[in-house]
């Protein structure tokens, strides 16, 4: 898929990781909505990206993932502003083990949210023109974190859900591909708090810090190298693509449990 002159959408997009792929979007040719629930730091990411890249590219809609109204009614507007949604990233998230039911009502459910509500403006099979949907999930969603079993539960649920919603897609005929992001340690607001929002395992933060030592920490444009490949490549469905200081790789699983 071309980027170019396609919409995407990218929750979370006010700041890090997704800030990254909102900007790597529109370099590529995208016209881009922006969802978050920083109203401030939207408007004013917004207002640098329109100097940068030109009016009538970008758009900031103020949106909390918790919520289907909030979620429905910004694709309503990203399809009424640029005629339509080609692409979805579903980046935002939350590290809060001690708030552990809104970490799983951000980082999954908001997730499922995400592609559900979307299916409607993409499916193939109802008039839409297909699409992309790139989960941003993490190796821990791959791997196991033990300071964090909740993150990591939600992690694994989102490339869960992304290998399943892709095969599903496929035999149902909808043209919607998904793939997951899944980055190593990134340095941002969300890993700078880490340390205060361990829950029942935060004897263990002594282990996470070795562990980020060994994997060294990347930044958000880091991160969002490979991201690119996930979207424009279209023999790319159901993959999850890990992104690590030295190396990007695809994960790989098992054909079947029981075989
Ligand atoms: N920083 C890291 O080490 C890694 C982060 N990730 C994942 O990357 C994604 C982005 O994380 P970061 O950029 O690090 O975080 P961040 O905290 O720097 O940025 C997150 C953005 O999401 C927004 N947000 C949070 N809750 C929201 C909600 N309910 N509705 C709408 N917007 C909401 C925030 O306002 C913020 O703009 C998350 O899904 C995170 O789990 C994955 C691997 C590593
Ligand atoms: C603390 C969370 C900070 C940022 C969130 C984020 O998404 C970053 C995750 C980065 C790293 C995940 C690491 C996964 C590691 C593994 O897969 C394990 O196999 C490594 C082996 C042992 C770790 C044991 C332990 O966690 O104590």
């Amino acid at each position: 898929m071309a980027l170019n002159g396609k919409t995407a959408v990218v929750t979370g997009a006010a700041m890090g990781i997704g800030r990254s792929i909102a900007e790597l979007l529109l370099q590529n040719g995208a016209k881009v909505a922006i969802l978050d629930m920083n109203e401030a730091a939207g408007q004013s990411l917004v207002e640098t990206l329109n100097k940068e890249h030109g009016p009538d590219r970008v758009l900031f809609l103020l949106c909390n993932v918790e919520s289907g109204e909030e979620i429905k009614a910004a694709f309503q507007k990203t399809v009424e502003t640029f005629g339509g949604i080609d692409i979805l990233v579903n980046n935002a998230g939350i590290f809060n083990e001690i708030m552990w039911e809104k970490t799983i009502g951000i980082n999954l459910a908001g997730c499922i949210r995400g592609a559900y509500l979307v299916i409607e403006h993409m499916n193939k099979l109802t008039g839409g023109r297909g699409g992309v949907i790139v989960n941003v999930a993490s190796i821990a969603g791959i791997g196991l974190l033990s300071c964090c079993p909740v993150y990591t539960a939600t992690k694994h649920g989102v490339v869960g859900f992304t290998r399943a919603f892709a095969a599903a897609s496929v035999a149902s005929g909808y043209g919607i591909r998904m793939n997951a992001l899944c980055p190593g340690f990134a340095q941002t607001d969300l890993f700078s708090s880490v340390q205060s929002r361990l829950g029942q395992f935060s004897n263990l933060a002594g282990a996470n810090q070795e562990l980020i030592e060994k994997l060294g920490v990347l930044t958000s444009a880091e991160v969002v190298q490979g991201f690119l490949e996930l979207v424009t490549d279209e023999t790319k469905n159901g993959q999850a693509l890990i992104v690590l200081p030295k190396e990007k790789k695809y994960a790989t699983f098992p054909v079947s449990p029981t075989d």
